[in-house]
């Protein structure tokens, strides 16, 4: 029997770097690639049911949902699906889903990854070590034990920064819409912030891991930055958008927050004349906070299952609902 055709950005991953994945899939689907599709004028338009999408790659248009007669989901690998346009998909009477849980240790690892790299200039110490010659006056870190982090968006990303916070004897203070129970926090060790001004006042290192919505569109400006001790490091692994990249850029050139590790930025990848990439006190990631084999692997099945309860009719385990 033929399998459903499934439209996939490439087979798994971005830029095909990842086709080892593309066996999961093609288990149980036939993949068209984008490329593939957009050269053969559309062929495969009326086979298409499912489309694979990633957080960090060009929407569905409207153009695209029209051109697919019989699409019934659009899956997306990752847990962010701001990319989307959800009520325009649901309008044309298609599912969405993306892949929650599975993202959260890896993502959670990477925040940390962010927050020791810049405090203990990681990048800095790389570049005397690979040019001896090149030792700059001072490469003195910042810190980790004993600092206080300070989490925006205590959802499952959060909570894993905490746990892992506290391994490194971090004080935790965290601010979110609702607040965790009196048994959650204190597994951690976290303390609750009301007010997101306390919290940015009293951290060493503000990590944000909340969802970009319209709630926390440039929920940190200039006011925000303002608010951050002068030695404070804002790290940032949720998107770009959470922070007003013209006032971090100003705030970062003044003095008025001494760092900021990023994994996202807007747009992704930044123009190579950006200010951004000008600083010295800037860490920049490409957007790889669930860069892993286990939890790539882990994110295409997830795909699969959501992609196959879709066509099948079943309830869609991760269903995103407009
Ligand atoms: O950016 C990654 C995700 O949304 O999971």
């Amino acid at each position: 029997m033929e399998k459903p055709y499934v439209l996939a950005s490439k087979p798994g991953g971005r830029d095909g770097i990842f086709e080892e994945f593309a066996a999961i899939i093609e288990k149980h689907f036939t993949i068209v690639c984008n490329e593939e599709f957009v050269k053969s004028n559309k062929q495969f338009a009326d086979k298409i049911e499912a489309v694979f999408v990633w957080s960090c790659l060009p929407n569905t248009d409207r153009g695209l949902l029209q051109s697919l007669p019989n699409l019934k989901v659009v899956v997306n690998g990752g847990v962010g699906v701001d990319h989307l346009d959800i009520p325009l998909i649901s309008s044309f009477g298609v599912k969405v889903a993306n892949t929650p849980n599975v993202v959260d240790n890896a993502t959670a690892d990477l925040g940390m990854t962010l927050l020791l790299a810049s405090a203990r200039r990681l990048v800095d110490g790389y570049k005397i070590a690979m040019a001896p010659s090149h030792v700059p006056q001072s490469f003195m870190g910042c810190e980790v034990s004993g600092a206080t982090l300070g989490i925006v968006g205590m959802g499952r990303i959060g909570y894993k920064i905490a746990q892992r916070a506290r391994g490194f004897d971090m004080k935790v203070l965290y601010h979110n819409r609702n607040r965790r129970t009196e048994e959650e926090e204190n597994t951690v060790g976290a303390q609750y912030c009301e007010k997101i001004d306390d919290l940015l006042r009293e951290s060493d290192f503000v990590m944000l891991a909340v969802n970009l919505s319209p709630q926390t569109h440039k929920l940190i400006g200039k006011r925000e930055l303002n608010l951050m001790k002068p030695t404070g490091t804002l790290v940032n692994i949720s998107r770009g958008l959470v922070v007003d990249q013209d006032a971090l850029v100003e705030a970062l050139q003044k003095g008025v927050i001494h760092a900021a590790a990023l994994d996202v930025t807007y747009p992704e990848p930044l123009p190579r004349d950006h200010p951004l990439l000008k600083l010295q006190n800037v860490l920049i990631l490409p957007h790889i906070g669930t860069s892993t084999y286990q939890t790539t692997q882990n994110m295409v099945e997830r795909m699969v299952t959501n992609a196959l309860a879709a066509l099948s009719g079943s309830p869609v385990p991760d269903e995103v609902k407009p």
